[in-house]
């Protein structure tokens, strides 16, 4: 049998700093994450985990559903069940490289369910070592534990696939539809890594740029009206540029007064677009002088990104469907 495995990020089991210190202790101490001595990062990291995760729990807390919790783990599991739909005759699963359900424990139970093939599609439509490489190094890892290991295709980087593209252009055209103002400027606002990764030959940042472009070009955006930006800094080295928050800065002082924040990189909401843009980054440019800034969903449970994500995976699994 064929069965479908998304690995997504993770996110901590529940909003509270004993929780936030197990996901955190996991995510820093992964080498893909952090590249700096290992030893030296050793006595860093049990500092950063006496603060970081207390304050992490209060930010998470602001995002943690009463119903649902982790709108992560919520739109992810959503994601699975559409796409289950699609996909009768498979087994459709999602994984998280950090926390639960854990993509370990996830392939095991595909493989004990008889999954022979399998495709992996990691929820990140731009390339980073970071993420993507990581989410299957986590895969990789566990297979070396088994003996009986499944024929495996792993779906590339969808940065500037059509459906893809598509699905943001819907997503976004259905939220100006919502509004009760028309944004004078788009800021598309994507995760960012050390500018050191990407000298180092991490093509995150040409993929970036290659969504960015395909994007503008099919919401007919002149080049007056966008701004691309890097937001979630970590740490104090110098990560890819323009900063989200400087740049919303900057457009409040020029008069920009009404601004639709997207977020291409994201596959689902999180802590990232909920709390650190739709709160935090409204708060830095309303702050500046801007009246209004919207965060645009992410593609989250969107029946066109369903779609888009079964052709995506329908043109990586021929011949295997
Ligand atoms: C050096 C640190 C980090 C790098 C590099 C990094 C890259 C990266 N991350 C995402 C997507 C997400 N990151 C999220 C949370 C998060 N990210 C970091 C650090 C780095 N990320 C931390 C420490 C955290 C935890 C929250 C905090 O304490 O601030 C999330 C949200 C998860 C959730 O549960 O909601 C996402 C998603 C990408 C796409 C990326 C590189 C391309
Ligand atoms: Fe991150
Ligand atoms: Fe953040």
């Amino acid at each position: 049998m064929t069965g479908i495995l998304l690995i997504q990020l993770g996110t901590p089991d529940e909003p509270t700093a004993p929780a936030l210190r197990r996901y955190l202790r996991q995510f820093l101490g992964d080498p893909r994450v952090i590249e700096v001595n290992r030893i030296l990062w050793w006595f860093i990291l049990r500092i950063i985990l006496l603060i970081r995760p207390a304050r992490s729990a209060a930010k998470y807390r602001r995002v943690w559903d009463a119903k649902t919790g982790s709108p992560l783990r919520y739109f992810s599991l959503r994601q699975v069940e559409l796409l289950q739909k699609k996909f009768p005759n498979c087994i459709v699963r999602c994984g998280m490289q950090i926390g639960n359900p854990a993509v370990a424990e996830v392939v095991e139970e595909m493989i004990a369910q008889g999954v022979e093939r399998l495709i992996v599609m990691p929820m990140y439509p731009q390339y980073s070592a970071t993420t993507t490489a990581s989410a299957t190094d986590v895969l990789f890892k566990h297979l070396m534990n088994i003996r009986h290991v499944p024929a495996i295709r792993i779906v590339p980087p969808y940065y500037a696939h059509p459906a893809y593209i598509d699905a943001l252009v819907s997503i976004i055209h259905e939220e100006e539809g919502k509004l009760s103002w028309k944004p004078d400027h788009y800021l598309l606002s994507f995760h960012g890594i050390p500018q050191r990764y990407a000298k180092s030959g991490d093509p995150y940042a040409t993929h970036v740029t290659r969504t960015t472009q395909a994007l503008v070009k099919k919401l007919n955006l002149t080049r007056d009206k966008w701004t691309q930006t890097y937001q979630s800094l970590f740490g104090r080295e110098e990560w890819l540029r323009p900063y989200t928050d400087d740049t919303l800065e900057k457009l409040a002082k020029k008069g920009v007064k009404k601004i639709l924040a997207i977020l291409p990189g994201f596959t689902v909401d999180c802590l990232e677009t909920i709390d650190e843009i739709g709160l935090e980054s409204k708060e830095v440019f309303e702050h500046a002088g801007g009246e209004h800034l919207r965060a645009c969903p992410c593609l989250n449970d969107h029946a066109v990104w369903i779609s888009a994500m079964e052709t995506i995976i329908r043109e990586e699994g021929q011949g295997w469907l």
